[in-house]
């Protein structure tokens, strides 16, 4: 891990988000590594500490814990299972597939799922949420207060999704205010540490290695997973998939977590990205890795292959 880190540190490739002006203060050469096993076990090398939004990473946790509480089949006809083929914020995947959303791991499917999040008030909807990704990750996790804020001031798109999904009778209560909860949500702090360990308890069939906390069942985790190598990296998601041989889920903060099921989970934190927005030192740094440990879930043997990643 510690050669997969320097391998790719020097590389100065993408640009960091500024969609969200606060995003745009991060500094490019933060870069951290963490790998967490099924089992408990962890090590981190680089900026492994370091703090940042957790962002759609988040998509994939709250979707979890809906499943769990609403049932899979339900989610899956409810909010879909398939790519876009699409940008993450894209509008028009929801008119060209009649007003549906196509996966919860895009803007529109993740607001129509965070719209389902249980709970009779706003408080009690985000505290499932809040409390769900902290027993994901193992300890409490923090708004960060000013990337909240910087992107309530800047979020018209995502309201405009919002409320095109209730004009299509897919968001039934507030917009505005589910829009909100999604930003909160996007805007937890988690570090590569965290983050491994919320992948791992993915990994582990839905309980946190370390806390022993059956945060979703095992059939859940599955599904999340299927979801997640689908359609986890966007509209990249078939090169990732193609290259890395695992699921994983990328957030425009830089971080990005990818699940060996049975195994463990790697994380990766870089802010540049590339075109899709996804981080270009994480997606290399887990490549390589997936290589090195043989992680490929496609591949027939366990053996590192040879080819230069
Ligand atoms: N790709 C992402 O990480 C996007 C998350 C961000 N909060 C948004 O909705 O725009």
């Amino acid at each position: 891990m510690r050669e997969t880190h320097a391998r790719y540190a020097g590389l100065t490739d993408g640009a960091v988000a500024d969609y969200i002006p606060k995003l745009a203060e991060a500094d490019p050469d933060w870069f951290g590594i963490s790998l967490a096993s099924a089992t408990g076990r962890s090590f981190s090398v680089g900026d492994a500490q370091q703090e940042f939004s957790i962002q759609s990473i988040s998509k994939a946790f709250v979707y979890a814990l809906v499943c769990e509480s609403l049932g899979h089949d339900l989610m899956r006809e409810r909010i879909g299972v398939n790519n876009t083929g699409l940008p993450f914020n894209s509008v028009m995947a929801i008119e060209l597939n009649g007003g549906h959303t196509m996966n919860p791991m895009v803007n529109a499917g993740a607001l129509a799922t965070t719209g389902l999040v249980p709970g009779d008030s706003w408080e009690e909807k985000w505290d499932y949420i809040h409390r769900g990704l902290s027993a994901f990750a193992g300890r409490d996790l923090e708004l960060d207060e000013e990337v909240f804020a910087s992107e309530m001031e800047t979020n018209l798109r995502n309201m405009g999704i919002a409320r095109l999904l209730q004009s299509y009778g897919h968001i039934s209560i507030d917009p505005m205010r589910v829009t909100e909860l999604y930003t909160r949500q996007c805007s937890l702090r988690v570090t590569t540490e965290d983050l491994a360990r919320m992948g791992a308890t993915l990994a582990d069939g839905g309980t946190n290695p370390v806390t022993g906390a059956e945060v979703v069942s095992p059939a859940v985790s599955r599904d999340v997973l299927a979801v997640m190598a689908t359609t986890g990296m966007y509209e990249a998601s078939g090169d990732w998939l193609f290259e890395v041989g695992m699921p994983g889920k990328s957030g425009v903060a830089g971080g990005i977590v990818t699940i060996a099921p049975g195994k463990g989970s790697l994380a990766t934190f870089s802010p540049p990205l590339d075109a899709a927005g996804n981080s270009v030192r994480g997606i290399r740094a887990t490549r390589h890795l997936s290589h090195m440990l043989g992680l490929n879930l496609f591949s027939s043997t366990a053996q590192p292959g040879t080819a230069a990643v």
